[in-house]
Parts: structure tokens; sequence; C-alpha cells
């Protein structure tokens, strides 16, 4: 048996600083057994900014609660930073951050006050503490903020803050729960180029759930789908818009039968993985939609065919998790 037979080389992660294996967590509700999270394995690089995607009640919060030591697994392991959840929680809890939903800081306290308790909380010295509030106060842009009491923060700034706090003893992995939830577009934007700068600064790797499927796609370098308490899909965005979903391609001509013409020749092309067509529209799923789509209006001006409207879409994280599950993961989340 050769080496390669034994260990596939692409199973192989360089530095992982998460190994997740058969991660399960299972709840007892009245009589029912609920399987929270049915097995999951991941593993996570140092550095690496992964967002875990799906639809309420998927499994996505009580993964981060046991991989934060806040809830023991009922099967499986985790090694956060080489150290065990189960086994060692203390340890891991020294090297990881956690910004929860709700929030814990008091809301008469303080923003300077609030940032140099937590440090004293984390074992800093009273100088240190001090030191570390600057230093926050500077990467998290809470400066016009440290004197307000917390309780007067707008939900964004809050947010800030809460990051602040969960980052005070400089872990080397952070976990935000939907840290952008209920904020508006300006204020997530604004959130993210904080979260990025952090990154940059830190290199810590970071961990985080969201709702918002936008969000996932243009910020995250790694997307990890999960769906009734399985990881369904992980890659980056862009891989798996191209692998799961593609590109799509409406073609509107004058007549129906055009359309059954173009939607048979559009079919023998083998850059083209579906065709649906809807009276004088066909629609195309396809894997390059650029040089195909004056491919085919060509071929079809060649049999005659007159294209009257044609657009090109690029697929959302939505389409893929709907080419996964046959659900619309936006309607998913907003039906349970
Ligand atoms: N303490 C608990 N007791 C019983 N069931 C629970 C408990 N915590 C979670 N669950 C159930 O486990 C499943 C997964 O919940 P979880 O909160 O992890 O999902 P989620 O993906 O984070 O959802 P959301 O996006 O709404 O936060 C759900 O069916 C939920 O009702």
């Amino acid at each position: 048996m050769t080496i390669s037979e034994i260990v596939d080389p692409g199973s192989i992660v360089a530095d992982p600083v998460i190994e997740v294996r058969g991660l399960t967590k299972t709840f007892r509700r009245h009589k029912t057994i609920v399987e929270a999270v049915a097995g999951i394995d991941l593993t996570v690089r140092r550095g690496e900014l992964v967002a875990l995607l799906g639809p309420n009640g998927a499994g996505k919060s009580t993964t981060l609660r046991m991989l934060t030591t806040l809830l023991q697994p009922t099967a499986g392991t985790a090694l956060l930073a080489g150290r065990s959840v189960v086994d060692e929680p203390d340890e891991v809890r020294r090297r990881i951050g956690y910004v929860g939903q709700g929030n814990g800081a008091g809301h008469n306290q303080r923003v300077r006050e609030e940032l140099i308790m937590q440090g004293r909380c984390y074992g800093l010295s009273k100088i240190e503490s001090v030191t570390r509030a600057v230093e926050l106060v500077d990467a998290l842009d809470l400066g016009e903020l440290v004197d307000r009491r917390v309780g007067t923060l707008s939900g964004g700034q809050r947010r800030r803050l809460d990051i602040a706090l969960g980052i005070v003893h400089r872990p080397e992995i952070i976990f935000l729960d939907e840290p952008t939830t209920g904020m508006d577009p300006q204020s997530r934007a604004n959130l993210w180029d904080h979260i990025g700068r952090l990154r940059e600064q830190t290199g810590a790797t970071i961990i985080l759930t969201t709702h918002y499927l936008d969000e996932a796609d243009a910020m995250a370098e790694r997307v990890v789908v999960i769906d009734h308490g399985t990881v369904i899909a992980d890659d980056s965005a862009t891989a798996l818009k191209a692998n799961l979903a593609g590109d799509r391609i409406a073609l509107t001509v004058e007549q129906d039968t055009a359309a059954i013409a173009l939607a048979d020749l559009a079919g023998d092309n083998p850059a083209v993985d579906a065709v649906v067509r809807r009276g004088a529209t066909v629609t195309l799923r396809v894997t390059r939609s650029r040089q195909l789509l004056a491919e085919l209006i060509t071929l079809a001006a060649h049999q005659g065919i007159t294209v009257t409207a044609a657009e090109a879409t690029h697929p959302t994280l939505d389409d893929v998790f709907l080419g996964l599950t046959g659900r619309s993961l936006r309607e998913s989340a907003t039906a349970a």
C-alpha cells in the first residue's frame, strides 16, 4: 500500500487551528430527542475567516456553543489550538474569544471602565488592563465613546464594544455569533471593516454565523453551509456558486415555437447544464455565461432565430442552497 492510498493528500490541511470530528449534540425536548448537531466534521486553518451559514434551527449556534466550551457535546471531538473542548476546556477558553448574540456588558458602566474591568477579569494587572483598553479603543474605533454609558450606545456601537470585550485577552480564535443581525446596512459594512482590520492586525482565525447571504458571500473566504445539523457544503463562495449553482442565461425570442427550437439548440451545448422554457423565454444554467451568451445568440441567428432580449446573471449563495436542498435559504430563514 502506498502513502497516497493511506492518506488523501487533499484532506491534509496546513496548520489547522480547529479540528472537529463527528461533533454531535442532542437535546431532550419533552419526550422527543432533538438532534441539533448531527456529526459535523470541520477543519479550519490558522487565520481563516469562515462563515457558518444556514436557516434558523440548522445548528449553527449549538455548534458554536460546543466549540466555545459552553455546551458539552453528546459525541465527537473538537480540538481548538490543539486543546480538547471536552478534556481541556480552561485551556481552550484561554485561546478563544466568544461574542454571543446577547450582550453581557453592564448598562450603567462607561465604555472605558467596562473594557478595563474585562481585562482585570482575564487576569491582567491594572496597568496592563488600561494599556489593553487603549489598544482596543483604537482597534474598534471606540475613541468618541469611551466616556459614554454602555446603555446609551447604538446597536452598531454596542456590537463593536462587544467584540472589543470578547478579545481583551488576545485570543487566537474569535467566534462571533451573528455579529451584524438587526443592524442597518451601513452599520453592518462598518462592523465588517472593523472585523477585517482586526484580522489583518492580529492574524486571528475568525468563525462567525450569519443569516445574511450577501455578507457571507462578500466577506468570508470560506462558507460552511449547515442544514439539519450537518455540513452540506464547504468551500469558498466563488467555488460553491460555480460548482453547485452555475451562471444563468435567459434568452427571449419572438415566438414560443422559436423558443422551443432555441431550447433544443442550447440543450445540445456541453456548457449548458439545464434548460427551462417558459413561453418565449429560455432559461439556461451554464458553467461559463460570458462567452456562451454571444455564442448562443450567433448560433440562434444561424438557425433563423432572433433573440430579442438576453441576460446573464451570476448565482447567489441562495441559489447554492436551493440547488442543494430544494429550499430557499431566505424562505427557510424567515419561515422558521
Ligand atoms: N437547549 C435546547 N433544548 C432543546 N432544543 C434546543 C436547545 N438548543 C437548541 N435546540 C434546538 O436545536 C436546533 C438547532 O438550534 P440552533 O440554535 O443551534 O440553530 P441555529 O442554526 O443557530 O438557528 P438560528 O439561526 O435561529 O440561531 C433547533 O431545532 C433548536 O430548537
